[in-house]
């Protein structure tokens, strides 16, 4: 079984380094190695003798540029270095990184980046402490401006290692190559979107250690789900891989409930049922197969439904109404104790209420699948939730919050457990912005609860399943279409 992938906020690479060196690894040794990525790395982008110029900054980022620079003129390029600031201010393995480079060394200001046939960016990396300002912020907006193509040293100078956010201005990289693990700039955007090709150079920091100060925080992929996934075996019974019940909206608003439902059983969930308001029963009817139906009137209703107990996962938002109507059938779940999926009105409907969610989920497994305008909605009056800027803080304080796990989306949705488990997404296609494209994504990760699968893996298994689903069909996707390929990407995954 591949191990998941593990993504370290810049403190933990810091401190997973800091215990790499006290372990035995000289600092200087992993700049070494690091430098040596760098090099061998802008190797596959420059042809023999080609110019390179390298930016470096003030820091370690910077020592990692000094080595690159001494190994790639070594073997045989034209590099330039320009360096931030005075070189006397150089310290430690950055100073002595410094020492190795037998070249000159130009102001910031003076390096001409049209000359390059690459540019080398090792001005700023994890050590990011403001706002680029002055000859920094000039030198990022001229490397930008060149067209040249730009390799980053960790990651792209000008960008929030945390958080992706653009601190004033930032690099636009063609590749970048990282350090013994992404980190959340890597996958969040718009860091994501400034890196260009990641990769990741193992320079020796033993996974042991990385594990120790990290652990926490993952890319979401089948490494970190697939061994739940449900594998139906020669005796299994419908009862048994569960029944999945969809909430419809009236008459005119029940679309949404039958795209759940279909997804919920292509996932694999035994049994389907849409819950229907009485009025909708026979438009509810006119379009269901295999999915089956029972009529229920309001909170009263749903009530009465779950007195059956082989109704094990539940779907409530998608076309219900925001209304204290839908608030009362999402206390009827809650109490029901059953594995429950919250999407859309069901969420709105608590809007500037979300006192009443302090708490709410912790006693039955609970995915809230907000996106971001409704979870700034829902969480009116926290500012708590509301202000970190990291979307994986906002949306790890959430799941705390409520005890559920939250699923926060956006080309990165980023899936959090009242646990503190994260993982970003990154499978995402744009095509996948489409009307009930949400409604899909909650039948899949109901289907796999009802299956047995918990909370969190269910919601980071179904977020990857639904984008790599909408990969598949691409340009001129519908919602419809996302339930029929699941039954490929499951085989494939399954395999
Ligand atoms: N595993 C690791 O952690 C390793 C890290 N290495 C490198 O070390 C880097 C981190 O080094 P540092 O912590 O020295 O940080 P950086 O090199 O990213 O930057 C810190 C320096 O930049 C200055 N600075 C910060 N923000 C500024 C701004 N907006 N304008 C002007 N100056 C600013 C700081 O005063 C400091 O001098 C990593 O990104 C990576 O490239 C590698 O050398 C090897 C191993
Ligand atoms: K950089």
């Amino acid at each position: 079984m591949t191990a998941p992938e593990l993504v370290l906020t810049p403190s933990e690479m810091k401190q997973a380094d800091r215990d790499a060196i006290a372990s035995g690894i000289p600092g200087i040794k992993l700049m070494r190695r690091a430098g040596r990525a760098v090099a061998e790395c802008a190797e596959k982008l420059a042809s023999p003798g080609a110019a390179i110029v390298v930016a470096a900054g003030p820091g370690q980022n910077g020592g990692d540029g000094f080595i690159a620079a001494s190994l790639l003129a070594e073997r045989g390029y034209r590099v330039t270095l320009g360096l931030l600031g005075p070189a006397e201010r150089l310290m430690g393995d950055a100073a002595e990184a410094a020492q190795g480079w037998k070249g000159g060394i130009v102001p910031i200001e003076d390096l001409r980046f049209d000359d390059a046939d690459l540019i080398v960016d090792a001005l700023f990396g994890t050590g990011l402490a403001r706002d680029l300002g002055g000859e920094a912020r000039l030198a990022v907006e001229r490397m930008n401006a060149s067209a040249k193509p730009i390799l980053a040293v960790d990651l792209p100078s000008g960008i929030d290692g945390d958080t992706g956010a653009v601190r004033g201005a930032a690099v636009r990289a063609d590749r970048t190559v990282t350090f013994a693990a992404r980190k959340p700039c890597h996958l969040l955007m718009p860091g994501r979107a400034h890196c260009g090709a990641v990769e990741v150079a193992d320079i020796g920091i033993p996974r042991p250690i990385l594990e120790a100060r990290g652990g926490t925080l993952f890319a979401n992929a089948p490494a970190l789900w697939r061994h739940r996934l449900p594998r139906p075996g020669l005796t299994s019974h419908k009862y048994e891989r569960g029944h999945t019940l969809v909430a419809s909206g009236g008459a005119t608003r029940t679309g949404a409930a039958r795209l759940a439902a279909r997804a919920a059983l292509r996932i694999g969930s035994g049994l389907v049922t849409v819950a229907s308001p009485p009025e909708a029963i026979g438009v509810n009817a006119a379009h269901l197969t295999a999915i089956m139906l029972r009529g229920c009137d309001g909170p009263e209703g749903l009530h009465t439904i779950l007195q059956d107990q082989r109704f094990n996962a539940l779907v409530l938002g998608p076309a219900l109404g925001v209304h204290a109507g839908t608030r009362a059938m999402v206390t009827v779940a809650v109490h029901a104790r059953r594995s429950l999926v919250l999407d859309a009105d069901a969420l709105t409907s608590f809007e500037g209420l979300a006192s009443e969610l302090h708490g709410a989920f912790s006693h039955a497994p609970t995915v809230l699948t907000p996106h971001g305008g409704e979870f700034t909605r829902l969480f009116k009056g926290r500012p708590d939730l509301l202000d970190p800027e990291s979307k994986i803080e906002r949306a790890r304080r959430a799941a705390a919050y409520t005890g559920a796990v939250v699923l926060l989306k956006g080309a990165d949705t980023v899936i959090t457990a009242p646990d503190g488990r994260a993982a970003i997404n990154e499978n995402g296609t744009p095509y996948l912005a489409t009307a009930g494209s949400g409604d899909t994504l909650c039948g899949l990760i109901a289907g796999l609860m009802a299956q047995g699968v918990p909370a969190f893996e269910a919601a980071c298994a179904g977020v990857w399943i639904h984008a790599e689903a909408g990969e598949r069909f691409g340009p001129g996707l519908i919602a419809e279409d996302l339930a029929e390929l699941v039954p490929g990407v499951l085989r494939d995954l399954l395999r």
